[in-house]
């Protein structure tokens, strides 16, 4: 079994490339960094380690990679042969991925064995934004061999510097959600959860652990800390942290079917996520890419919006835009061309125009502060 994965980077080794490896697949690596591909063809594996005390490690072998700026004629033979592609590259990078899948697609359906494509990004449905990019530019795929599952991938990798370039250090804890219903063929993978409907799962983990994550590095930065770890020692952002997931959780039980108890479970096992003492995950990591984290359908702005219209307590989502619009990561670009906008538009024109919030929203969100 081969696959292709997008993505060389922290959650395409140390998480979705284990789990593809530990399936007994050959992992064909496809990225733009020439130094993690040379280092791919060099050593042909790599180890991913766990972040915990006598953390275990594990050997990630029959691995190569492909250097899609150099040579993107190999991902030719690498698409015919596959049973599965997946990414890992940011959701804002798919359109580009969709271009590279595009020209060796035809052939690929001709020959039967099924194929899945799967988007493994933090996006609600980021599988059919890919498809949907493939398909501006094959039009309908009518072949019966091809699924395009949405997933919610959820693993703590923070960025690091590891003697051996290739290796990674991930938290123990992963859950990978895929959409049963969209996946071609009867051999599925060992490790994910299949789910008939993902959506819940999804939202509850983009607006759980990630809007979380999100206060905290937004207030955290306000607070003067660097890391996630530093930040959790701080009892004003525990206390913001539980407001915030306390709010969320009002979004999340009143569209799903997930009790209250079940929610408080939930946040439970993820706060202890966020103060694992084994891993130093820096806040700019958390907070990269403000832009996409302040848009209509994310982490912040989909959760403030519905307990707004419902009248329901969102004042520390509201902070929370606060306290993402003061971020300070100037080494990320969308916080240039966020800096940018608010200083042409004001935040009020900034938050109406990007996050799509209305007026008396808006007004309220700066009032907060
Ligand atoms: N790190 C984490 O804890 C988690 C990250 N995610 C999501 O996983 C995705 C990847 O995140 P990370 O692995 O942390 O980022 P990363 O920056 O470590 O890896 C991304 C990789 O994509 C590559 N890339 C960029 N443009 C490309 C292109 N055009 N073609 C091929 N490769 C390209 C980069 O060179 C890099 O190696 C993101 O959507 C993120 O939101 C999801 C869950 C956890
Ligand atoms: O990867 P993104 O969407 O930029 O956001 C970082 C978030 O994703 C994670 O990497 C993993 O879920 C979290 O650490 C963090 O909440």
């Amino acid at each position: 079994m081969k696959a292709v994965h997008f993505g060389a980077g922290n959650i395409g080794r140390g998480f979705i490339g284990k789990v593809l490896h530990d399936n007994g697949f050959e992992i064909t690596f496809a990225d733009v960094n020439k130094e993690i591909i040379d280092a791919l063809n060099a050593e042909k594996g790599y180890t991913v380690h766990i972040a915990e005390e006598n953390g275990a490690s594990y050997d990630i072998t029959g691995v190569s990679g492909i250097n899609t700026v150099d040579n993107p004629g190999q991902l030719e033979q690498a698409v015919l042969e596959a049973d599965i592609i997946t990414t890992a590259v940011g959701v804002n990078i798919l359109p580009i991925i969709a271009k590279s899948i595009t020209p060796h697609l035809a052939k690929r359906l001709e020959d039967p064995r099924p194929l899945n494509i799967i988007a493994c990004e933090n996006a609600v449905m980021a599988t059919d934004a890919l498809k949907e990019a493939i398909t501006n530019e094959t039009g309908k795929l009518t072949a019966s061999n091809i699924g395009f599952p949405n997933s919610a991938v959820d693993r703590i990798v923070p960025i690091q510097k590891n003697e051996r370039i290739l290796d990674v250090k991930v938290e123990p804890f992963y859950e990978w959600v895929i959409e049963e219903t969209e996946w071609a063929g009867t051999d599925k993978l060992e490790g994910p959860n299949y789910v008939q409907d993902l959506m819940p799962y999804i939202e509850r983990k983009l607006f759980t652990v990630n809007t979380g994550h999100a206060a905290i590095a937004y207030y955290g930065r306000t607070l003067g800390y660097d890391t996630v770890y530093e930040a959790m020692t701080d009892s004003k952002v525990q206390i913001f942290l539980n407001e915030v997931l306390a709010e969320t959780q009002d979004y999340i039980t009143a569209v799903y079917d997930f009790t209250a108890e079940e929610q408080e479970h939930y946040i439970d096992k993820i706060i202890k996520r966020f103060t694992n003492p084994h891993l130093s995950d820096d806040l700019n990591r958390v907070g990269r890419g403000v832009m996409r984290k302040l848009g209509p359908n994310d982490r912040i702005i989909k959760p403030l919006v519905y307990l707004h219209n419902e009248g329901e307590n969102h004042e520390a989502l509201s902070k929370l835009v606060m306290y993402a619009t003061k971020f300070d990561n100037t080494e990320d670009p969308e916080q240039v061309e966020m800096n940018s906008l608010i200083s042409e538009k004001g935040i009020e024109g900034f938050l109406t125009e990007h996050s799509g919030l209305e007026s008396d929203l808006t007004k309220e969100v700066i009032n907060t502060m």
